[in-house]
């Protein structure tokens, strides 16, 4: 059975996709244990392991950047997401200016800055995928950050400054000097050690796959020249794991890679990716040109003292810095999705529909909704664990549905589970109050328990069929609820403190209620 195979046949537990993660996750230990062994075998690949590599690697993984501001339209209703997709670009934009500033102005700081900023883009990259991959979270991502993302960038400083110190002084004047050899040294033995703990870890964890690729990095690194190593990790193993991540983000991706199907994924993320992509690349272009030109290039006194390769730099890593960001929060979004609040179920609690105190992570956590079925996943394993309520599925089939949903996909989950909760807590309730000796005083209860409990129902089925949609018939569905939850809600309260059922009624009502109007402020 391939892969894929596998994964349709147990969709519930499998997010769709995690068969890309794990072939794509070889391609960088493949590439790099090829270069180094080319290297080993030829040397003088040296002679052609120049600038050009870098640029090459660099231009290969520009793509992987270029889909950062489509994210909110994959995870929210796309009126807000237009808004969201605009504020990102224009924090983008500000966010690259003032780093840009900052290079010209200030050069060692910030490159400094920018390097232990790809230190942290890259290992919280590598910790993110493999959580993703493993649907887990390590035990100690700070060490394992510094394990997967150091290496890249302090072994090159480290070990083969005849090479790098060039790079650094034309990237950032008086770098080189600055960066002591005793200062190298210490930042080389504290990656080191983290890469052995870490590597002892995943031992002890029998994870000899994860090990041989922190082998196979830091031997890479040790062994080829920079410009090479760093050019095919970039490509290969930073890039190709975040683009991997990022098709299964897309959930217009599902269906096919729930099938094992990469070509239309692939052929979208290429769509996508292109514009900005061809106007990263010119921009970058023009800069060269304009910054290499006389009348502001290097020979001008005055201000422009920086060479066309110091300001091309600058742009890309002013390009970087609001690409971490992004990425750095939804990586968290996403680990802390995957371990969930300690002690907690996520999603949802008997009763109260959507955990409040989940709150905004648990909304962003859908939102960013890597895989509806990876939630399942994950909330099986933990209610195993745990002994919570079985999970919704609300929200994972929500996920699936094939179209483009006009509502906000957390907010139309949480109302539809809220109702499905009430209009169960309403007939029970309705059903223990006949039961009750005092059953006379009850009546008008019963009578707002199957109303309420009937419009409720009724509403979460309409809700969750989408095809051509109607806000108004949701809307003036919702309004009914609302009435009709606020008067059960009502009633079940003035008997609360007599019967147990009326207050566990009352308090499904009020959350039902409360649920409704927030959809409803979504569509009104
Ligand atoms: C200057 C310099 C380097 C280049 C760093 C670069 C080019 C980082 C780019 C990071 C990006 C673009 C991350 C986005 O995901 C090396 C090779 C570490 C060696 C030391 C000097
Ligand atoms: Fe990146």
């Amino acid at each position: 059975m391939t892969p894929a195979a596998r994964q349709v046949g147990q969709s519930v537990h499998r997010p769709p996709g995690d068969w890309l993660l794990r072939r794509v996750g070889h391609s960088g230990p493949i590439v790099l244990a090829g270069l180094a062994c080319l290297y080993l075998l030829i040397p003088t690949a040296e002679t052609w392991a120049g600038t050009v590599p870098l640029l090459v690697g660099l231009l290969i993984g520009l793509p992987h950047g270029a889909v950062d501001h489509l994210v909110p339209a994959w995870i929210s209703a796309p009126a807000r997401s237009l808004r969201i997709t605009v504020g990102l670009l224009l924090a983008y934009a500000g966010t690259a200016a003032a780093t840009v500033a900052l290079f010209l102005w200030a050069p060692v700081p910030a490159l400094t800055g920018f390097l232990i900023l790809t230190v942290l883009h890259f290992g919280t990259g590598d910790v993110a995928y493999r959580a993703e991959r493993d649907g887990q979270a390590p035990v100690r991502p700070v060490l394992a950050v510094l394990a997967h993302g150091g290496p890249p960038v302090v072994l090159p400083i480290a070990l083969w400054p005849g090479t790098v110190d060039p790079l650094l002084d034309a990237v950032a004047p008086g770098a080189a000097s600055a960066f002591a050899p005793a200062g190298r040294l210490i930042v080389l033995c504290v990656v080191l050690l983290a890469v052995v703990v870490t590597g002892l870890r995943e031992l002890t964890a029998r994870r000899g796959a994860d090990v041989a690729a922190l082998a196979i990095l830091v031997a890479a690194f040790a062994l080829v020249p920079p410009p090479l190593a760093f050019g095919g990790y970039f490509a290969a193993w930073h890039s190709a794991r975040h683009v991997a991540r990022l098709l299964r983000a897309d959930p217009a991706n599902r269906h096919h890679l729930a099938a094992g199907r990469l070509g239309g994924p692939a052929r979208r993320f290429a769509r996508q990716a292109i514009l900005p992509t061809i106007a990263a690349l010119a921009g970058l272009l023009v800069l060269v040109h304009v910054s290499a030109s006389p009348t502001v290039g290097p020979a001008t006194a005055g201000p422009s003292q920086e060479t066309p390769f110091q300001l091309v730099f600058a742009v890309l890593a002013g390009l970087t810095v609001p690409h971490a960001a992004v990425v750095n929060r939804l990586d968290a979004r996403m680990a802390a999705r995957i371990t969930g609040p300690v002690g907690r179920c996520p999603i949802r609690r008997a009763g109260s529909g959507y955990d409040p105190e989940w709150g905004e992570r648990g909304r962003s956590h859908h939102r960013f909704a890597l895989a509806a079925a990876e939630e399942m996943t994950t909330v099986t394993a933990r209610n195993d664990r745990e002994e919570c309520p079985m999970p919704s599925t609300t929200m994972p089939m929500l996920e699936t549905y094939p179209k483009s949903i006009n509502l906000d996909r957390t907010k139309l989950a949480a109302t539809i589970d809220a109702l499905d909760d009430c209009a169960q807590a309403c007939t029970a309730c309705a059903d223990a109050c006949l039961s009750e000796d005092m059953v006379a005083e009850l009546t008008k209860c019963v009578r707002t328990n199957l109303d309420c409990a009937d419009i409720c129902a009724t509403t979460a089925r309409v809700l969750s069929r989408h095809t051509g949609y109607d806000a108004n018939i949701s809307r003036t569905l919702l309004e009914a609820c609302v009435t009709a939850c606020k008067a059960c809600g009502d009633e079940c309260a003035a008997h609360a403190d007599k019967h147990q059922h009326c207050r566990i009624c009352a308090d499904a009502c009020r959350a039902c209620e409360r649920a409704c109007r927030e959809l409803l402020a979504t569509i009104a």
